[in-house]
């Protein structure tokens, strides 16, 4: 059975009224997330665009091709800036380019009057902004992990379909009246913008509830004012690490950090101060510390290490962090730390009892006069 155009024209319009109401409601429930006001916008000028192309049935020639086409080109206008918005770009003047060019080219009579024209440079407009997206989309990849292959999938397609509209849609004059672009293709371009403005309201709502999801684990596992992993995050490594060392009979660090006095500090300089002394401390311990080590604010001015490093290691490591912690002033404010580190080989017993031995050390620390580091010495030992 033939595809009937004034069907697709409906399902098409219905499509796109609905799929613009999913997005208001989604733009209001994120707090106005600005990608879903562009995509809202985008998704309103497509309808009025599509609704001014079904006019062409009425006899109707400005509307339809100045004015419809100017709309839908503002329309991947707008899904470029949601596009741009997502990856933290600023919202330029490339969204207008591609209305202005169909806007300058209807000056022309020769092109305003030649359908094959006007459908050439409307492919060239569609693939040019398909690019763009793809491209704009390979530099989000690191905040995307799932959505990222159907997203890619559906902007190929797109762009591919175009690709071949331009060299197999010669604008022979559709005898059906009411047709977008009114060539016989149109049928199939009202097909595939179905299609693809369903796939891309989906895409984005699943984008933008991916980024989402991302933040809130990452702010779930961060201490919001050092921006360093917090205690919950360095429990979770650390189980992972105990496993891997236990396998491969590594040795496990565990060196915990008290800076000293820091209620003075407070006191004397204020608690901003305070916390620009914690953030001098997060950047001083990040240079000396391998890649590989996790480092995590416990609370307050108590923070913690884990490094697969033997004892001689863990020790030249926290000799240099208090020796470099000494001797950063920021803003003119000396201060210091105590550390307490335990190193284990067997890892049989749990991580916590790792944390107590460290904690026992630099309890040591403090009782020794501060600003140095100690070792957890095994009762075994003593
Ligand atoms: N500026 C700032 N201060 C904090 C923060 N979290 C905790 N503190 C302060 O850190 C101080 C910790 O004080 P104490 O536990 O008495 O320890 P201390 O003064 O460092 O003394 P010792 O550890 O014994 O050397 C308290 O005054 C807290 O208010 C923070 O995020 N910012």
């Amino acid at each position: 059975m033939p595809l009937d155009v004034y069907t697709l024209y409906i399902c098409e319009l219905f499509v796109l009224g609905f799929v613009s109401i999913i997005m208001v409601f989604a733009w209001s429930g994120t707090q106005y997330d600005r990608v879903l006001g562009y995509s809202c916008l985008s998704m309103g000028l497509t309808l009025l665009a599509v609704f001014l192309s079904s006019l062409r049935s009425f006899g109707f020639q400005f509307l339809p091709i100045f004015v419809g086409n100017l709309l839908l080109m503002l329309a991947y206008g707008m899904l470029l800036n949601a596009f741009r918005s997502f990856c933290g770009k600023p919202v330029r003047y490339h969204w207008v380019l591609g209305a202005l060019i169909w806007a300058i080219l209807c000056l022309f009579p020769g092109f305003y009057h030649s359908l094959p024209q006007r459908i050439f440079v409307c492919c060239v407009l569609c693939i040019l902004y398909t690019s763009a997206l793809i491209i704009l989309l390979v530099r989000s990849r690191a905040s995307l992990q799932v959505t990222f292959w159907p997203a890619q999938f559906l902007l190929w397609v797109h762009l591919l379909f175009h690709i071949a509209r331009m060299l197999i849609d010669t604008g022979s004059i559709s005898k059906v009246h009411g047709a977008i672009g009114g060539s016989t293709f149109s049928l199939y371009v009202i097909l595939e913008s179905i299609l693809f403005v369903i796939g891309v309201t989906f895409t984005i709502l699943a984008m933008v509830n991916e980024r989402s999801q991302i933040m809130y684990k990452q702010a779930s596992l961060r201490d919001p004012l050092t921006g360093v992993w917090n205690r919950r995050a360095l429990f979770n490594q650390a189980d992972k690490l105990t496993l891997r060392c236990s396998r491969s009979a590594e040795p496990l660090s565990v060196i915990l950090f008290d800076l000293d006095h820091f209620k003075s500090i407070n006191d004397r300089y204020g608690h901003y101060q305070g916390d620009r002394i914690l953030l001098d401390f997060c950047q001083v311990v990040q240079q000396i510390l391998p890649a590989d080590g996790h480092f995590a604010r416990l609370g307050g001015e108590e923070f913690a290490a884990i490094l697969v490093v033997d004892e001689p290691a863990a020790a030249s490591l926290s000799e240099q962090i208090r020796s470099a912690v000494l001797a950063s002033l920021p803003d003119n404010v000396s201060y210091s730390v105590s550390i307490g580190y335990t190193t284990r080989w067997l890892h049989q017993q749990p991580f916590a009892e790792s944390m107590v031995a460290a904690d026992e050390a630099l309890y040591r620390a403090k009782a020794n006069g501060r600003n140095r580091v100690e070792a957890f010495i095994s009762p075994a030992l003593v």
